[in-house]
């Protein structure tokens, strides 16, 4: 996993304090990376379009326009006057040298976005957002320097954004580069190190960037083992059943030992699921809430006060009932309108799905402030896993997850892994890693998907 962070510039004052590194150290450094990157990605002479605003990161451009200059066919539109002394120093040097300016932007072969970066304190005016949507417009390959412009420090694109093809972050990731809004801005992302390795430059933090390499998959070690050693898993099914089935059968196909379904009425289930009425003696792990429509209260509390480790899911956000189990080992997998009412009932905010979707990281942090023992987990175009003050970003998630039982494959992993022994926050991670690793591997389209599809590529993984 890769250290997330809220802001930087206390990792650059750090530079500065205490490793005598000035500004003009960090800076050339942001704006060779910048340059190394072209040189090895692209031949000499393409046109490069370097777009700069008044401050640090426009400056950084200005200092990519030099490093560029003679090797590639560089022109520099400034959309507003250097104002920050770095700006103004960078273009003084750049004007030295004889950097081409243009009043008009083009579609260049490689476009840089250095407009704004982290600095970007209010609304964009109309002229930036004409400029950036004429930028978006152009097939040119698109660089991001920092952050796309348009994406604020907390993740919020107001009107527009720069479509970068690219992200070359300085010194360390941003948390707020994961945010669901800013996805579909960033294109891929790598970090630039500013004149110390990078794990010299960040510091301790509690958020992470999950990796493909983080997943821990429930490959078996003991030779002498039975289905009993990997856990007994109760799916409880609800009113609509096929929701728990799923959860069932991604659960079974994911390594759990014996998988039954809890239902008072008759199901139709596969030969290898079987069927209990009431819980079973033996059970490791309970899926609870998917599906699950009206219920019998005092049943479903009894479930939710026993000390067998579970995943909640769906329906149960709806019904504070939920809280009891909150002290206990437990997954928590809202979709944003399941913990919108979570937050409610819970007494922590009263906010609409699009506040909380411009405010994902904070809502989570306030849940798990006064909840510290539940493993939550928020779905979205960017998964936000926490527990306590931890909090782990999985940025696999795709568009072809967006489905009807999608969630529930997710609840039965969870699950799966809960039954087979793994902590609850080992089990959010891994599985939702399964989940999306497993969507990205189903090639045929990204609409078709059916949850069988996907318990079939996690069975591949
Ligand atoms: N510190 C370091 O060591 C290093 C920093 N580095 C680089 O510095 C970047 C941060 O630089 P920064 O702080 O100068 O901010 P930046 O993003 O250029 O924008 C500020 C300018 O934009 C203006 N402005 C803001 N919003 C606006 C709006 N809506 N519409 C119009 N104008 C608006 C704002 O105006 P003002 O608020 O003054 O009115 C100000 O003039 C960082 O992302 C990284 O690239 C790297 O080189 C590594 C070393
Ligand atoms: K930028």
């Amino acid at each position: 996993m890769q250290k997330l962070f809220d802001e930087v510039n206390s990792l650059d004052k750090r530079c500065y304090e205490e490793f005598s590194l000035s500004e003009d150290i960090l800076m050339e450094h942001a704006a060779n990376g910048m340059c190394e990157y072209i040189q090895d990605n692209f031949e000499d002479k393409k046109s490069v379009l370097i777009v700069c605003g008044s401050g640090n990161n426009g400056a950084d451009g200005i200092a990519l326009a030099r490093l560029l200059y003679s090797k590639y066919n560089v022109s520099l539109y400034l959309a507003s006057k250097p104002k920050s002394d770095m700006a103004k120093l960078q273009y003084k040097r750049a004007k030295a040298l004889g950097v081409k300016e243009t009043n008009e932007v083009f579609e260049a072969d490689i476009i840089v976005d250095s407009l704004f970066g982290t600095g970007l304190n209010k609304e964009l005016k109309d002229d930036a957002i004409k400029l950036i949507d004429t930028l978006n417009e152009f097939e040119s390959f698109k660089i991001s320097c920092d952050i796309p412009s348009g994406v604020n420090n907390t993740g919020h694109v107001s009107t527009t954004a720069f479509y970068a093809d690219l992200t070359l972050t300085m010194g360390a990731l941003k948390t707020f580069l994961y945010t669901d809004n800013a996805k579909d801005y960033l294109g891929k992302v790598k970090v630039i190190n500013l004149g110390v390795q990078r794990d010299v430059y960040e510091v301790n933090t509690t958020k992470f960037l999950l990796q493909k390499k983080d997943i821990r998959l429930p490959h078996r070690k003991q030779k002498n083992s039975h289905k009993g050693t990997y856990g007994h898993l109760n799916v409880f099914a609800g009113c609509k059943k096929g929701a728990g089935i799923i959860a069932a059968k991604a659960a079974f196909g994911f390594g759990t030992g014996l998988v039954s379904v809890v239902c008072h009425e008759s199901l139709d289930l596969p030969y290898h699921i079987m069927q209990t009425h009431f819980l079973t003696k033996n059970c490791t792990a309970i899926a609870i809430g998917m599906g699950l429509g009206k219920y019998e209260t005092a049943e479903v509390r009894e479930i939710l006060r026993n000390d067998i480790p579970k995943i909640i899911d769906a329906d149960l956000f709806y019904d504070e009932i939920v809280i009891e189990s909150f002290e206990k080992d437990v997954v928590l997998t809202p979709h944003p309108k399941e913990f919108v009412s979570l937050l409610k009932i819970c007494n922590i905010a009263d906010i609409t799905i699009d506040e909380l979707q411009a405010d994902r990281f904070f809502y989570v942090e306030k849940f798990c402030k006064k909840y510290p023992k539940v493993v939550l987990l928020l779905k979205g175009a960017n998964v936000i896993i926490a527990q306590d003050e931890y909090i782990y970003v999985n940025r696999y998630g795709s568009a072809v997850l967006s489905k009807g039982g999608s969630g529930d494959v997710l609840a039965g992993l969870v699950a799966s892994l809960l039954a087979q022994n793994y902590t609850p926050l080992d089990a959010a991670i891994s599985a939702s890693l399964a989940h999306t690793l497993a969507a990205a591997n189903y090639k045929k389209n990204n609409y078709s998907l059916i949850p069988s599809d996907l318990v079939e590529e996690v069975r591949k993984l």
